[in-house]
């Protein structure tokens, strides 16, 4: 069980039952023996992760660019945390990323996909993504839609297309309109095998290598 830890990531947009899955899943792999965290981005207990919140919930106007930076910030906060934990052997199951900054920010006028992958360049590289694929409407009809401010069937319907422009090779799409527990052993299998194979590999840099 010696080597590096895999990063893996959970994307998908809102209420297509990450946190949900993000659990099961540390809960099954600690129940196998791995060492391995969850990891929450936006993380809203920083100060960069205060002022996020306050703009989710409707409490503060900010500058859309700056909002943008500001969750970028949030994620270089935790950079070498996350590598040290990387490279002690501990797995890391991350709750949204650098994909959910491009995808919502580029939802938004006059942003292109492009821009907004800039300032994300050069964090921990995923091994593995999985995206949960869950259509806009469904996912309004899930339990507690529309309390922030991108919780709007038409923005999420640009987020999630924005989404599946950005996929790469470590991509796996998964049909989150499934059962929890489906849903969980398709992400389950898909983690064991990268947890084994990622071992003597290096950990890349986004959106550089
Ligand atoms: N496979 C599923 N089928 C039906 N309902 C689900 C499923 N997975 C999660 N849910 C429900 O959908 C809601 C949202 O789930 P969850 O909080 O895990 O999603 P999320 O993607 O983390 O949401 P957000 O990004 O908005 O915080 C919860 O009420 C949860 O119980
Ligand atoms: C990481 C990240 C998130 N967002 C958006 C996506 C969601 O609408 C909220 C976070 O909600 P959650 O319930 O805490 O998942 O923020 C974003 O716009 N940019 C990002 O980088």
């Amino acid at each position: 069980m010696s080597g590096r830890g895999a990063l893996i990531v959970v994307e998908g947009i809102d209420r297509s039952g990450k946190t949900t899955q993000c659990a099961k899943l540390v809960s099954a792999l600690l129940s196998q023996g791995h060492k391995v965290e969850v990891m929450k981005f936006p993380d809203r207990t920083t100060e960069t992760g205060k002022m996020i919140d306050a703009y989710l919930q409707r409490d503060q106007t900010l500058d859309d660019h700056v909002v943008h930076l500001l969750f970028s910030a949030n994620r270089w906060e935790q950079c070498s945390n996350m590598l040290e934990n990387l490279h002690k052997g501990v797995s890391l199951i991350v709750d949204r990323y650098a994909y959910s900054g491009a995808a919502y920010t580029s939802a938004k006028q006059g942003f292109t996909l492009d821009w907004c992958k800039n300032p994300d360049k050069g964090l921990p590289d995923p091994d593995l993504v999985l995206f949960l694929n869950l259509s806009s409407k469904e996912a309004e009809s899930r339990g507690g839609y529309g309390e922030e401010i991108y919780e709007k069937v038409e923005f999420q319907k640009k987020v999630h297309n924005n989404f599946l422009q950005l996929k790469s090779k470590q991509w796996k799409v998964i049909d989150a309109s499934q059962s929890e527990e489906n849903v969980h052993r398709e992400m389950l299998n898909n983690v064991n095998s990268v947890i084994e194979n990622v071992k003597g590999q290096q950990i890349g840099k986004l959106w550089l290598d």
